[in-house]
């Protein structure tokens, strides 16, 4: 299961190596990052993210080892923003020569980069962006300028202390007309002494959610001064300004400025179930050591793990992140794909992309936020020490909410593809992902039939249902649009049934894969027929849950309803013999954990307790400020027993 999980025996291997060259490093101790101040954290932060360039030059560590390496680090730092979103722009949206001048600089990390798009006043609204880039073709430059408080901009991560440079998004103006958002390559620091260039103002926007967790990164504030750069420094791969100052389209689409989202939308996507599957590794494993109530004749009390209440909210979890990890998978192939047909000057299946990392982000990160939280819980008291590691984990993870487009805005534009979908069906056949549409006629007229509870243990029964949901919920939106005579209004009053209609989609991809997925070769005695337990655990959980859908789309009957929740019962009791064996297929280390309640020993209470000696508070028996503010008030003399 190991192998499965990591996808193969080299991934395994070399992935186990760079886990256990952080855990024996003392630089990466995370332990104490919550007790921390700003300014020690961050300090800790730049030491960490330099050991480990330092590791990558020194062990010539490839760009999967780098990777890997950087998620045991587990702690989020300005590198990630210059790797993840400043370099992956200008490969996408820079031209040859462009990508030859700053790709190397940043490569060897000679210059720091961030990607500075959100401002105080706009984020999701990309078009809404205020900061100008005017040409001057007297001197060949761009002025950058930020004309309010709300083009200030704000978020960036990297921005507000470390990025040298920044990838500034900016309305473009030439010869007094606006031609949309671009993309600048302004540099924002010295390369001597880091300090913020003239006509530049920029710093750290302040403390975010939760002790330590995100608060490593510089999420930054920037504002311009009629800046001025020069003109080869507007990404120029989707449209150019000439030196006469003539702007130019190429045939490349104006999304493509969009495709670094799009890129670290698919990157959420496959981390998504990292961070899921963390949070159910602890809970599992504390599940089992935990007991309560049901002792008899003084034996041991039952493992909580027993209780099918418990079961039934942490085996959904452990299926969940088994299938964002193999819908992650897929993903990244379908993005691979795109990416060589884009250089291949075929834009074809960017739409495709978009809708599907759009959706899939948002559909997995919301998940996995509300997992933590629900895996918390599992964990009863114990999980809300920091100590479990939980509390971190959610206060890190809960702004992918957020981040690289809100959630729900998000499933808006997934559901603008799947409405031009429908509208299309007449005398276009859908491909890809919503293929199922080609046979709408069907999946409206099909009923489920399913008559006994064994019989929900079939791939084609699942995928029809879930087809035949979000094929009727999408044609159902299409049928009320059509009564507005203004179909931008009829979208925005039937915003929340179309938000609806995206997730059934998504999750329907979701499931779908998981299936795929099992048709494939999987080596290893007894792990397919696991997988197949949670592929089926995490499709009749999603019918279970949404099952108003199913039922309201005139799908399923009530009783076909309760025999999936009769199937999923069963399957509980099919998980739970293998249930630690399937957190520790994800092969984490205590030190990746980071939980005394997670520890793959199960040494908890003892743990727990030498722990809680730990903390600065017991230093002293006595506590510091109680002379001052304590004893006072044991010691006053009050008048009468009433205040
Ligand atoms: C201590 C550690 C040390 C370690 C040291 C080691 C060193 C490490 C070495 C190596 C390691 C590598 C590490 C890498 C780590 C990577 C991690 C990355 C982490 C990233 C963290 C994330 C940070 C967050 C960053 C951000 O948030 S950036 C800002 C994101 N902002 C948004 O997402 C904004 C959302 N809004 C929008 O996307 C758009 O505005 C909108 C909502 C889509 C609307 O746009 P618009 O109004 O223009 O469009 P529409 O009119 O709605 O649509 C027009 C048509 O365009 C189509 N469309 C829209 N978007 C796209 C798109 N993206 N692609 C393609 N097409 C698109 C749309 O469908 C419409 O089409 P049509 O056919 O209907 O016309
Ligand atoms: C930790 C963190 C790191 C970040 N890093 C970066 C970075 O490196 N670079 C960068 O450029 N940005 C960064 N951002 C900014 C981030 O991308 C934006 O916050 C995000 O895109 C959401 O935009 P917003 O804040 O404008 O939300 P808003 O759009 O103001 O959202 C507020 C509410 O309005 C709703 N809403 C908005 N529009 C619509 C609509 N059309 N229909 C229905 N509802 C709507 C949303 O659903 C939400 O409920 C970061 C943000 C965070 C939290």
């Amino acid at each position: 299961m190991k192998v499965a999980w990591a996808g193969s025996r080299e991934t395994l291997e070399l992935s186990d190596r760079m886990a256990k060259l952080v855990a024996n490093d003392p630089v990466f101790e995370k332990f104490t990052r919550p007790m921390l101040g700003r300014k020690e954290l961050f300090k800790n932060t730049l030491r960490k993210a330099a050991h480990g360039w330092k590791l990558i030059v020194d062990l010539r560590l490839t760009e999967e080892e780098a990777k890997w390496l950087r998620l045991y680090i587990d702690e989020p730092a300005y590198t990630d923003l210059h790797w993840g979103m400043f370099i992956p722009a200008i490969e996408g949206q820079g031209t040859e020569e462009q990508k030859k001048k700053w790709l190397p600089l940043a490569q060897k990390m000679k210059i720091i980069g961030c990607y500075a798009q959100t401002e105080l006043g706009h984020g999701s609204n990309v078009q809404g962006l205020e900061t100008t880039a005017t040409f001057d073709p007297q001197a060949d430059e761009f002025v950058i300028h930020s004309p309010t408080l709300t083009s200030s901009k704000w978020w960036p991560g990297g921005l507000g202390k470390a990025s040298t440079h920044a990838l500034v998004y900016a309305r473009l103006i030439v010869g007094g007309e606006f031609h949309g958002v671009h993309g600048f390559i302004v540099q924002l620091r010295s390369l001597e002494d880091h300090s913020p260039l003239p006509g530049i103002t920029v710093g750290d926007i302040g403390l975010k959610f939760g002790n330590g967790a995100y608060n490593t990164m510089d999420n930054g504030v920037l504002r311009f001064d009629h800046v001025r750069i020069p003109r080869n420094q507007m990404l120029m791969r989707v449209s150019q300004v000439t030196k006469e100052g003539k702007y130019m389209q190429s045939d490349v689409p104006r999304q493509l400025i969009y495709g670094t989202m799009v890129y670290v939308r698919q990157t959420i996507v496959v981390d998504a179930s990292k961070a899921l599957s963390r949070a159910v590794c602890i809970a599992t494993r504390y599940s089992a050591v935990r007991r309560q109530f049901g002792s008899r004749n003084g034996g041991p009390e039952t493992q909580v793990i027993d209780y099918k209440t418990q079961q039934s909210r942490l085996f959904p979890l452990l299926a969940s992140a088994y299938a964002f990890r193999f819908v992650g998978e897929w993903l990244k192939w379908l993005y691979m794909d795109v990416k060589q047909r884009l250089e291949a000057n075929d834009f074809s299946t960017l739409p495709e992309a978009h809708a599907c990392t759009a959706g899939l982000k948002s559909l997995t990160t919301t998940a996995t936020a509300d997992g933590i939280e629900e895996c918390r819980k599992l964990c009863g008291g114990h999980g809300y020490l920091v100590s479990s590691g939980l509390p971190e984990l959610f206060a890190v993870y809960i702004p992918a909410c957020t981040y690289e487009g809100d959630n729900v805005v998000l499933l808006l534009q997934v559901a603008r593809f799947i409405v031009k979908t429908v509208s299309e069906l007449g005398y276009k056949q859908p491909v890809g992902t919503t293929a199922y549409m080609g046979r709408v006629a069907t999946l409206m007229q099909n009923n489920c039939a399913v008559r006994t509870a064994e019989d929900w243990l079939n791939p084609g029964a699942i995928v029809e249902a879930f087809e035949a949901r979000a094929a009727r919920m999408a044609v159902a939106c299409g049928r009320q649009l059509a009564k507005f005579e203004n179909p931008e209004e009829g979208f925005a009053e039937l915003a929340s049934d179309l938000v609806e209609a995206s997730v059934a989609h998504c999750q329907l991809i979701v499931v779908s894969k998981f299936i795929e997925k099992l048709q494939q070769d999987i080596p290893g005695k007894g792990v397919k027929q696991s997988l197949e337990i949670l592929c089926y655990v995490y499709a009749l959980f999603l019918l279970h849950k949404h099952q108003g859908d199913f039922l309201a789309v005139g799908y399923l009957t009530p009783k076909q309803a309760l025999l999936a929740n009769d199937q999923l019962r069963t399957l509980y009791s099919k998980v739970r013999p293998n249930a630690i064996a399937l957190v520790d297929s994800f092969n984490y280390t205590d030190h990746y954990l980071g939980s005394i309640l997670g520890r793959y020993d199960g040494n908890v209470y003892p743990k727990l307790y030498e722990a809680a000696w730990e903390d600065p508070l017991n230093d002293s028996d006595v506590a510091d400020g109680f002379h001052q503010y304590v004893q006072p008030i044991l010691k006053q003399k009050l008048h009468s027993a009433k205040l």
